[in-house]
């Protein structure tokens, strides 16, 4: 079964979302998402970051279907996941974070099994080739409990695919995936997307969701945080580190360095915090050459996603909001 289905304006267009739990036992009720809205635009690979409890899974079990949203409106590939529920079904293939395969069913019988219950006629089944492009053709015929984890996860992408869904979500896809095994990954999420496959995944690790990713949405106790580009996010923060090694030791910092932010970091080191937008690492190191001193080695950091991440989450109040219960 290919994907016919016309292009919609988004993969995924979510509405003020919003999602509150009942409490377990008497407790107090639970608020998992507070008016998130938020578009994944066709063919993107978006990222969805947060830390553990923002509310991530409970978005994408909602896309899927397997949690009732309290209120808002989602859109997978066009279709209202309620009023056109078959449809907004059969556009999406989710990859659950558990490892939750029948250990008696080889990957070959989990894919037809899993073919049958999208009525994904025999003759337009493509088994063998998504067991190959997930590396588990040698494992077509060996039990589930025999793969290791990392072969596992591979098999429930496989399964996710076996209806060529436009929209592929995965939740935690690496998580206690082998590095080897995070780079087969990766390389074959990137094969999908280039072939046209929207990738939505949520993940803990800045580094994927750096690598992979051309569009980040971060939640944080249930609130959209931010959501843009992966490259705007970085730009946001401005910073970047120039550390300098010069050839003699200083007992204070130069005079004509009192521009910049510069620390001591041992007497022969020196820190810079500086935004590149405004200022240019030569004007630094002229600057040092004007102080009297030679440049021995520059290291320079670029801002990372995890900066831009830690400053972002530390100033939201993790207070929830009462609100109606599902
Ligand atoms: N079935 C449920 N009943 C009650 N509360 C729930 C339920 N599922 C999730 N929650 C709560 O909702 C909040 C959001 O959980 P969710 O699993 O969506 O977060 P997450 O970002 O996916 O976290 P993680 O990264 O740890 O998987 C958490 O406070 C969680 O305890």
């Amino acid at each position: 079964m290919s994907v016919v289905m016309s292009e919609p304006a988004y993969a995924v267009d979510v509405v003020d979302l919003a999602k509150t739990y009942r409490g377990k036992r008497n407790g107090a009720p639970v608020v998992a998402l507070s008016q998130v809205s938020l578009q994944v635009p066709v063919g993107a690979f978006f990222g969805l970051l947060g830390p553990n409890g923002a509310g991530k899974s409970t978005l994408i079990n909602i896309l899927a279907g397997l949690v009732l949203r309290s209120s808002g409106e989602a859109r997978v590939w066009g279709f209202d996941i309620d009023r056109q529920m078959r449809a907004a079904r059969r556009a999406i293939g989710v990859v659950p974070q558990e490892l939750n395969l029948d250990p008696f069913f080889t990957p070959r019988e989990a894919m037809e099994v899993q073919a049958g219950l999208y009525g994904v006629p025999k003759s337009e089944r493509r088994t063998d080739a998504i067991l190959a492009a997930v590396g588990l053709s040698r494992e077509a015929d060996s039990y589930a409990r025999s793969l290791s984890g990392g072969m596992r996860r591979r098999l429930l992408v496989a399964k996710a695919m076996v209806h060529a869904p436009p929209v592929l979500v995965l939740d935690e896809p690496t998580a206690g995936v082998d590095v080897e095994l995070r780079r087969q990954l990766w390389s074959y999420l990137r094969e999908l997307n280039a072939n046209g496959t929207t990738v939505l995944l949520t993940t803990h690790y800045l580094e994927e969701a750096q690598a992979l990713c051309d569009r980040i949405a971060i939640i944080n106790h249930g609130h959209l945080i931010a959501c843009d580009s992966t490259e705007a996010l970085l730009r946001r923060l401005d910073a970047k580190t120039l550390t300098v090694t010069v050839d003699r030791p200083l007992t204070r910092l130069p005079e004509a360095l009192s521009g910049f932010a510069v620390e001591l970091a041992t007497p022969q080191k020196l820190v810079f915090q500086y935004p590149p937008s405004r200022v240019h690492a030569g004007e630094i190191l002229a600057a040092i050459t004007a102080a009297g001193c030679h440049v021995v080695d520059v290291t320079t950091r670029e801002t990372e996603l995890e900066d831009i991440f830690l400053k972002l989450t530390s100033d939201v109040s993790p207070t929830p909001q009462p609100q109606a219960v599902a």
